[in-house]
C-alpha cells in the first residue's frame, strides 16, 4: 500500500496539520510510506512529488501554518484534459489511493477523479466554511479569529476620528467569517453576499447610530456582497479568471465613497486580506485537522474510497464526496436576521 496526497485551492492555517497526522497514522499504525504532490493537482499532472517521512520535521508541522506542499489552482478543462497524465504518475509511482486536501473546487475535481477510476480520499479545507455537509471545516476558526481580533482594534481608533469604519473580510459566496467575526468583534452592520445590501439601509443604520449620541460606526463587508437589485448603488462586476473565479474590484471601498457622501462623515476602508489565512491555526483548527487527518489515513489504508471526512456534531464520519459537492453552504437568512437584531 502506498499513499499519495495534495493540497490544493487557497491555503489555510491547518492543512500542515492534516499533512502530519496522515503521516504519522499511516507510517506508525499501517508501515505506509506516503507520497506528497506539489502545488496542487499542477504535482501530480507535471509528476511533481516528494516522499513524506515520520520524522522530527514532520511531527513540528502542527503549528505552522500554509501547506509545505504548496498549492495552487489549475484551469479545470486542463486538469481533466490531463487524465492520462494524472494516472502516468500514480502509476510510477504505484500509488493505491490519493488524499486530496482542498475546498469545493479541490473536491469536484477529486469526485471526477474517483468517477474516472482513481481512489480517492477528501479532506475539507478552506477559510470561508462552505463546503456542505460538514459542520465546520479547519482555517475558518483561525480566519475568524483574526479578523475579529482586527476588528476589535478599529474600535478605538474609529470611536478617537469620530469615523465610520469598514472591514472587508474574504467570503467569496458564504458570509460566516464576516458574520461570526463581526458578531465576536460587536460590528455595527454586517454585510454577506447571501443578502444583497441596501446602501440606503446601511447608511442609515449609521446615521441612527449618529443621532443616538454615538460618534463611530464598524460596518463587517464580506468580499462578495453585492448591492441588491434596483438600489441605488452598483458596483464594477470582475471578469473571470482563468480558475473560474470571478475577480473582485473592492466592494468595501466603493461602499466608502457611497457613505462618505451619503453621511458626509470620515470614512475609512481596512481590507484584511490575506491576514486572515497566513500564520498559525488556532487550537481549535489544530484539533480538527489533526482528527481529519487521523480519519483520512484510516480510511484511505482500509480501502474505503469516493469518501470525505466531515464533522457531524463530535464525531468525524466518512461521507460521500458528492456530498460535499452538492451544493454550496451558505449562511441561512434566519442566522443573518438573528444578527441583524443588533445592527445600529
Ligand atoms: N469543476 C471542476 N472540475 C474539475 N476540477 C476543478 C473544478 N473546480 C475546481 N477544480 C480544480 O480544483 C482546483 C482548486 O479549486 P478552487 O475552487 O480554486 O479551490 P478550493 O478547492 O479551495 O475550493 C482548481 O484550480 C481546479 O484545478
Ligand atoms: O487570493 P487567492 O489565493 O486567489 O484566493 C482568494 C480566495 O481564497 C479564499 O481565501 C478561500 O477560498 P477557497 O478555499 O475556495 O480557495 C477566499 O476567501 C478568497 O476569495
Ligand atoms: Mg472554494
Amino acid at each position: 500500500m502506498r499513499i499519495g496526497m495534495l493540497t490544493a485551492g487557497g491555503d489555510c492555517p491547518g492543512l500542515n496539520a492534516v499533512i502530519r497526522a496522515v503521516v504519522r497514522t499511516s507510517r506508525a499504525e499501517y508501515d505506509t510510506p506516503v507520497l506528497g504532490f506539489e502545488d496542487g493537482w499542477s504535482g501530480l499532472v507535471d509528476d511533481s512529488a516528494v516522499s513524506l517521512y515520520d520524522d522530527e520535521d514532520i511531527d513540528r508541522l502542527l503549528l505552522r501554518g500554509g501547506t509545505v506542499l504548496g498549492t495552487g489552482r489549475l484551469n479545470p478543462d486542463t486538469l481533466r484534459d490531463s487524465l492520462p497524465q494524472i494516472k502516468r504518475t500514480l502509476e510510477r509511482h504505484a500509488i493505491d489511493v490519493l488524499i486530496a486536501i482542498g475546498g469545493d473546487g479541490t473536491l469536484t475535481a477529486a469526485n471526477w477523479l474517483h468517477d474516472n477510476g482513481v481512489p480517492v480520499v477528501g479532506v475539507p479545507k478552506t477559510i470561508d466554511n462552505d463546503v456542505a455537509a460538514t459542520d465546520y471545516t479547519f482555517g475558518f476558526d483561525t480566519a475568524v479569529s483574526v479578523a475579529a481580533d482586527a476588528i476589535d482594534r478599529l474600535h478605538t481608533t474609529a470611536e478617537s476620528h469620530e469615523r465610520v469604519m469598514l472591514v472587508e473580510v474574504m467570503g467569496r459566496h458564504a458570509g460566516w467569517i464576516a458574520l461570526h467575526a463581526g458578531l465576536a468583534a460587536g460590528a455595527h452592520m454586517i454585510v454577506i453576499p447571501e443578502v444583497p445590501f441596501d446602501i440606503d439601509y446601511v447608511c442609515k443604520v449609521m446615521k441612527r447610530r449618529f443621532q443616538m449620541g454615538e460618534n463611530y460606526g464598524i460596518c463587517v463587508v464580506a468580499e462578495g456582497a453585492t448591492p441588491a437589485e434596483g438600489s441605488s448603488m452598483t458596483i464594477d462586476e470582475g471578469e473571470i479568471d482563468q480558475f473560474g473565479h470571478q475577480v473582485f474590484t473592492g466592494v468595501a471601498n466603493a461602499m466608502a465613497v457611497e457613505i462618505k457622501e451619503r453621511l458626509d462623515r470620515d470614512v475609512r476602508t481596512t481590507v484584511l486580506g490575506h491576514t486572515q489565512r497566513g500564520g498559525t491555526p488556532t487550537s481549535r483548527d489544530r484539533v480538527l485537522a489533526t482528527r481529519y487527518g487521523v480519519h483520512a489515513a484510516h480510511l484511505a489504508n482500509s480501502g474505503k474510497h469516493g469518501v470525505f471526512v466531515a464533522l457531524r456534531g463530535e464525531d468525524i464520519v466518512p461521507l460521500p464526496i458528492a456530498d460535499a459537492i452538492s451544493r454550496l453552504k451558505t449562511v441561512p437568512v434566519e442566522m443573518y436576521d438573528e444578527a441583524a437584531s443588533l445592527f445600529g
